[in-house]
């Protein structure tokens, strides 16, 4: 059976959301991200590092950056980047593009839905239930690779808006370059070749999935989240939202807030670049919030090793000082494993709700 659409349960009217979505007390959120706080409220901030001078002649400027980088992905696992150097034009048509597909009606998108058990990845989506406990998220997806090029299935991409394709390229190609920048900036942090992780990341194999999260306005957002916390089992994942808040990261206890700065591009460390640095690089726990005013859009590519490279703790940054603190696996490995430990987690907890609820 095809899975229920966020979407056309939000157009529903319904009052209160179903059970599935409803989250256990301890998972929901605590206030609304659409509130405005009081400045002398706000405790620490995601960093936010303009790299204007990225590719600078002044070498002082250019270590000032990367320093800031490397900060900022030891400490955080995540960063808002301005002069990244994507153009305000690229960004404005594929998010126009994305947004002029997720108008279409439900029963046009769904031409496009996903089959997992079919095997076909790709598509329109929502979450399916991965265990007992049913537990849902708020939102609908589209979900495509993105490079490498040779390997793309373009009848997997939307084919409205026309320019869909021609600007989802363009946006990938940037971001592409950016890949290779970042990764750069942590390989010579660590003290290894600057070529180093993209190489063992597969180099001109590394892949970019594109997902585009949506999330429909939510009648009880206090109860819900449209992504529950997660570490991204990527590399690197690039993030672009509607300017609507609702992105979290958890940061000493506390979940902050992702501040909304227009044309800044959000990179998390994902857990492939915390492995390879033996822990050095955080990927960061994070979430989605949803609320009940805006539908809230955002576009994350996530940058992962192919699904057969073996990824562990990198020989350089291990001794006897710093042992290994992760098994070296392939991708595919972490992947899997990550799933299972997932619907395990909630089968556990879903079991001691019964228990509870029983006695
Ligand atoms: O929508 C967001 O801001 C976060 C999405 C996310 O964390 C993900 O797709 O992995
Ligand atoms: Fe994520």
């Amino acid at each position: 059976m095809a899975p229920a659409r966020v979407e056309s349960l939000a157009m529903s009217g319904l009052a209160a959301i179903p059970a599935e979505y409803v989250r256990p007390l301890e998972e929901r959120p605590t206030e609304c991200v659409l509130k405005v706080k009081r400045v002398e409220d706000e405790g620490p901030q995601i960093p936010v590092v303009d790299v204007a001078g990225w590719d600078s002649a002044d070498e002082e400027i250019k270590k000032e950056i990367r320093r800031q980088v490397a900060k900022a992905s030891r400490e955080w696992g995540v960063m808002q980047l301005l002069n990244h150097g994507i153009s305000e034009t690229l960004i404005e048509r594929l998010q126009a593009a994305g947004k002029a597909f997720f108008d279409l009606p439900v029963e046009e998108k769904e031409k496009y839905a996903n089959d997992h058990a079919a095997g076909k990845i790709a598509g329109y989506g929502s979450k399916l239930a991965n265990n007992a406990s049913g537990q849902l998220e708020w939102e609908d997806y589209y979900f495509h690779l993105l490079w490498p090029e040779q390997r793309r299935d373009m009848t997997t991409w939307p084919k409205h808006p026309q320019e869909y394709i021609e600007v989802t390229d363009a946006y990938g190609r940037e971001i592409r370059k950016l890949v290779t920048k970042i990764l750069g900036t942590l390989s010579s942090d660590l003290g290894v070749e600057e070529e180093r992780m993209e190489r063992v990341l597969g180099g001109e194999n590394l892949e970019m999935q594109l997902k585009i999260n949506y999330y429909p306005r939510c009648p009880q957002p206090e109860l819900a989240l449209g992504v529950e916390a997660h570490t991204d089992i990527s590399a690197l994942t690039f993030l672009l939202h509607n300017m609507v808040p609702g992105l979290q990261l958890f940061y000493e206890g506390k979940w902050v807030t992702a501040k909304c700065i227009p044309s800044a591009l959000i990179v998390h460390i994902g857990d492939q670049v915390e492995i390879l640095s033996n822990g050095k690089f955080t990927s960061g726990l994070h979430r989605g919030l949803v609320n009940k005013e805006k539908v809230r859009i955002s576009w994350a590519v996530f940058c992962d090793p192919p699904k057969d490279a073996l990824i562990g703790p990198m020989k350089e940054v291990v001794d006897e000082k710093n042992p290994p603190l992760f098994p070296a696996k392939t991708f595919k490995e972490h992947t899997d494993h990550k799933l299972f430990k997932k619907a395990q987690a909630q089968a556990e907890a879903q079991a001691a709700k019964k228990v509870e609820e029983s006695t």
